[in-house]
């Protein structure tokens, strides 16, 4: 469920009308419902209840410090990849305790901060990593608490860019090897053995990879509790979202509507299926949840400049692009379009949704079924909260996007629109090309 509905005409996010963002604060600007945000957080706590689970929100689906804070505030930690990553829960006045780091490169710099900020753990994904943090420990004098990434070879049947838990993936030592890589990190003597962890891929439409790999793992997993005396199993992430019938699905009359055999997963059918098979255990289990904790709770607001009537083609010209919102262009995902006016006696048309950046990959979508919509009129892309900003970029030279949180009746601004004078500050002409 989420919080973003038509009031009258009108698209709102809780009690605001997103034009009035629209037009407060310029677009392209993400806006985000923090009610939303808390509800994902509690149920998925509450999908695992009668656990000990710890949600380590992964960041690097949306890292805004303010999104970080409020999940601090939920009781959150955080799942990590990089030092930039964990000076972001430092700028929200979170706390690294709670949180893990994961990633296969990770630097000695990064380490080192990661260690400096007592990280709850490192998520290790090779053996010479191991043999890294042991240096850096030794060298802070500390002892590394670690995890080895299991990579289980299960298929999480998503999108082959985001899958990561196949032997082909880069991600984590194969189950078969995992023995042998804890027994060398046993001799290490600046390493504490703390757990252990996996992550199968990302948007997953339904429990049943989950099943299958937390069932291949679990016998491994009770071999490391009784040798090493480890107290935590992290399942990862990768729970999915609707990205199709996106606003429909924010009502749990949608929900109830669909077949049973084809409803999208939930966060409560999730915790049903694998509370049983974890709670035996007898360990603290972490969720590393990115995308399901905030996909549903934003969208993306834009501005139409121009329709072109093409050769039997409509394009619809708007003033977001590739840059702002990165999926479509990258793995030709789909998100659902809604004018932020809906009017029901104007035609229905098809439309291209493009952006203004010069590479035809430019194009959110094809031959899109609309509400016939011109110059000056406000779109919002569905289901943007997760891996849109985080994922932005500044090609073309254009500036980042703004963001707005809103909760109830109020909204506030939470990253400002970048200036061209903040993007072109770091760089400078070297006096060898000042003759
Ligand atoms: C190690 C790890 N944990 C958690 C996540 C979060 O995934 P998602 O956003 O699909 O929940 C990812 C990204 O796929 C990841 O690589
Ligand atoms: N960036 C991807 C998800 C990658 C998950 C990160 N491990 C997406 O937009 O769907």
């Amino acid at each position: 469920m989420h919080h973003f509905t038509y009031v009258g005409s009108n698209l709102h996010c809780e009690s605001v009308d997103l034009a009035e963002i629209a037009r407060l604060y310029g677009t392209p600007t993400y806006v985000y419902s923090a009610t939303t945000l808390a509800d994902n957080y509690t149920r998925l706590a509450n999908g695992l209840a009668g656990l000990d689970v710890q949600v380590c929100y992964a960041q690097k689906a949306n890292a805004n410090i303010a999104i970080l804070r409020h999940f601090a505030n939920l009781g959150a930690g955080f799942d990590l990849v990089s030092g930039g990553e964990i000076r972001r829960v430092l700028a929200a006045g979170a706390d690294v305790k709670r949180s893990v780091f994961a990633g296969v490169g990770k630097t000695e710099p990064e380490i080192k901060l990661a260690l400096e900020n007592e990280i709850f753990a490192f998520h290790v994904e090779s053996e010479p990593e191991i043999a890294r943090i042991n240096h850096v420990a030794g060298k802070l004098g500390v002892k590394a608490p670690i995890a080895i990434r299991i990579n289980p070879d299960v298929d999480a049947k998503t999108h082959a860019k985001i899958t990561t838990g196949k032997s082909e993936n880069k991600f984590g030592i194969p189950l078969k090897q995992a023995g042998a890589a804890y027994e060398a990190a046993a001799k290490y003597p600046n390493i504490f053995i703390k757990g252990v962890q996996m992550h199968i891929g990302s948007q997953l439409t339904s429990v049943a990879p989950f099943v299958e790999a937390v069932t291949k793992v679990v016998p491994f997993v009770e071999e490391l509790k009784a040798k090493y005396g480890i107290t935590y199993f992290s399942i990862g992430g990768g729970i999915g979202i609707v990205y199709q019938d996106a606003l429909a699905s924010g009502q749990q009359a949608w929900w109830d509507a669909q077949p049973a055999e084809t409803r999208p997963i939930t966060p409560e059918a999730y915790g049903a299926a694998l509370a049983p098979l974890l709670k035996p255990l007898g360990l603290k289990i972490l969720l590393e949840p990115g995308r399901n904790m905030v996909g549903n709770a934003g969208v993306l607001l834009s501005r139409v400049e121009y329709l072109k009537r093409g050769e039997g083609r409509n394009f619809l010209i708007i003033d977001a692009a590739m840059n702002d919102l990165a999926r479509p262009a990258m793995y030709d995902s789909y998100h659902e379009i809604v004018p932020l006016h809906r009017d029901t006696a104007r035609r229905a048309f098809t439309a291209d949704v493009v952006g203004p950046i010069c590479e035809s990959g430019d194009c959110f979508a094809k031959q899109r079924p609309l509400q016939e919509i011109g110059e000056g009129e406000y779109i919002a892309f569905m289901s943007a909260g997760a891996y849109g900003f985080s994922m932005a970029s500044r090609y073309n030279t254009r500036n980042l996007a703004a963001e707005v949180l809103v909760k109830g009746g109020s909204f506030e601004l939470i990253n400002a629109r970048e200036t061209f004078e903040q993007q072109i500050a770091n760089e400078k002409i070297p006096a060898f090309l000042k003759a």
